[in-house]
């Protein structure tokens, strides 16, 4: 056991001095390991009777943890308007001239999409998201997903796109520390002009130089005075739009069985290569799945060729209650019609029901609501310190300490941290010094999916126990077979997320998971499987017009059919 946490040590230190960019992303996302810039800024203050007090909580300077931004006289460009005004194309323009670059996306597809461009174009561009990182001969340019930002980098030009995403609820940390702590020349910000004054207000402080470009939409959006009625109106290059997984399929099976149509899906917790490639059927012209049916995932970064968005309903779960989407989410989604450039230059908007088409209309007529605050979390560094001070506190005391006693000034919110503090309780009851908790932690584990909840404490108590996690102590390879019931679809998407979290430790603590390969290839089966039972579930259609089967055959991979997870 000695031995074991020695070697662990030491592995940490060559973590620190690492020159790699991904370890040095890892880094950063704890703003960091290496202390030097951020302990110089953090408030040791003296009390009234001269004596030193910490004051670890105290979040109401967040610029200045980022001290290499801060010695940099940003030129900040905001570009914002409606969807489909041509924000993203004139930014990512800017970072295609430029010496060297950062495209920072709110999804993997985005960054994908980024990286595909540029490389297209002659512009060398690495590719590195939680789980993926593709590196290119000569680049000085990277694609990321928003959290992997590197921020102890010198770029000339970057670009943040979707900003107002910095007023999430669970990842607005991540757009605030982008807005923050990127140390570029130009930083092009895309997004809804709800956020302008939030993010003027905050860079009040920064000393950077912020100028507003506005845009209009590239093509019309066409709110229309009729309901969809009956499915039977529905036709080619239609999205309906409902929120249930369940619905979804009920809605495919529905437009099928008329007879008239094939439909892709589009939903979150569908793997992103399978998003990708259920999006590309769909675009794809010549192809026979005209039409869409798809949850809110589609509101962001899918180039999709719609014709006319038409809601199933205005109402979603969103985790706690039933409610009215907001304006701004039935803009966001609304305006996917119509793509310039697209088959659809016009764009469409309806709902099935003609009950639901004043708040439809009304909504599209209003702005929206002006962002008031920024997502934050405290940075590991803050935690470490004030652990030290508290040895005997396990990760969840700390983050729960931090939760309680948080100052903040008025730009800026706490983001909904219970995801974090159930890892916390889980991955406390391991010995595990605070660094490695603290990666579990921000690890992309859902506990509420007990399929992946269970995945995580394994691999942590695994990892805890050796330092070495093999993916054959948990999973079979080999035994993944086509779902036959959407619970067996389900299972089977939390199985694609465990192994996506085996990827994702395994960039991060290399040497003890070392089964990146294996995970990465299960991973492309789970997502076949899955696109297997989409293509399947429209059974009821005559045999001719069924799609011929995907290359890797289902009795391929039914041979193997026990699932050990
Ligand atoms: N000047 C242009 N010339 C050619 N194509 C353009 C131009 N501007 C935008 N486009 C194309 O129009 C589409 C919409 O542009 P873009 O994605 O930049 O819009 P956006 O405002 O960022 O929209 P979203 O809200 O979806 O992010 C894209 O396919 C883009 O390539
Ligand atoms: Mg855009």
């Amino acid at each position: 056991m000695a031995s074991f946490f020695l070697r662990r040590k030491i592995f940490s230190r060559s973590l620190l001095g690492s020159k790699d960019p991904l370890r040095a992303c890892f880094l950063f996302k704890f703003d960091c390991l290496g202390t030097a810039a951020a302990t110089k800024v953090h408030p040791y203050t003296t009390s009234s009777n001269g004596a030193i007090r910490n004051d670890f909580t105290d979040l109401t300077c967040p610029h200045t943890w980022y001290p290499q931004a801060r010695r940099k006289h940003r030129r900040v460009v905001l570009h914002v308007g409606p969807t489909n005004s041509g924000k993203t194309h004139q930014a990512l323009k800017q970072l295609q001239s430029s010496d060297s670059g950062l495209y920072c996306g709110p999804l993997r597809l985005l960054a994908w999409e980024v990286a595909k461009r540029l490389n297209k174009a002659n512009v060398p561009c690495d590719l590195i998201t939680g789980q993926e990182r593709e590196e290119v001969d000569g680049a000085k340019h990277k694609s990321v997903t928003v959290e992997m930002a590197d921020v102890s980098a010198d770029y000339q030009c970057a670009v943040v796109d979707e900003i107002q995403m910095l007023g999430c609820n669970t990842r607005g940390h991540s757009f605030t520390r982008a807005l923050l702590g990127i140390a570029a020349d130009e930083l092009h910000l895309c997004g809804d002009p709800a956020s302008v004054p939030l993010i003027q207000e905050i860079l009040k402080v920064t000393g950077d130089d912020v100028e507003v470009h506005f845009y209009e939409r590239l093509s019309p959006l066409v709110p229309l005075k009729v309901p969809l009625g009956s499915y039977s109106n529905v036709r080619n290059g239609d999205c309906i739009v409902t929120f249930s997984r369940r619905d979804i399929y009920k809605l495919k099976k529905k437009i099928e069985n008329q007879g008239k149509h094939l439909c892709s899906v589009v939903y979150g917790s569908l793997p992103p290569e399978t998003r990708t490639r259920q999006a590309s059927m769909f675009n794809d012209a010549t192809s026979e799945f005209d039409v869409l049916v798809a949850s809110d995932a589609i509101g962001m970064g899918l180039n999709l060729n719609i014709s006319r968005i038409i809601f199933s309903t205005l109402e979603k779960f969103d985790g706690f209650e039933i409610r009215d989407l907001t304006v701004s989410e039935i803009k966001q989604i609304a305006g996917r019609a119509g793509r310039y450039g697209s088959n659809f230059p016009v764009g469409e908007v309806t709902c099935i029901d003609a009950g639901d088409l004043p708040l439809l209309h009304s909504s599209l007529n209003s702005p929206s609501p002006t962002l008031k605050c920024a997502g934050l979390l405290p940075t590991f560094d803050l935690m470490y310190m004030y652990s030290r001070l508290h040895p005997e506190y396990g990760f969840y005391q700390i983050l729960d300490h931090f939760l309680g006693n948080a100052k903040l000034s008025e730009n800026y919110f706490i983001v909904n941290c219970e995801q974090l503090l159930k890892v916390a309780a889980v991955i406390d009851e391991f010995p595990l010094p605070l660094h490695e908790k603290f990666l579990f932690c921000i690890s992309p584990a859902d506990m509420d999916d007990e399929i992946l909840a269970q995945g995580l404490t394994q691999f942590a108590e695994n990892y805890a126990k050796r330092g070495l996690v093999r993916l054959r102590e948990i999973f079979t390879p080999g035994t993944l077979t086509v779902p036959k019931t959407p619970s067996a679809l389900k299972e089977l998407e939390s199985i694609h997320k465990v192994l996506e979290l085996y990827v994702w430790l395994s960039f991060r603590l290399e040497e003890s998971f070392p089964d990146r390969e294996l995970a990465a290839s299960q991973k492309a089966i789970c997502s076949m499987l899955i696109e297997e039972f989409l293509q399947r579930l429209g059974w009821q259609m005559p045999i001719a017009r069924r799609l011929p089967s995907r290359k890797m055959s289902t009795s391929m991979l039914t041979q193997h059919t026990r699932r050990s997870l």
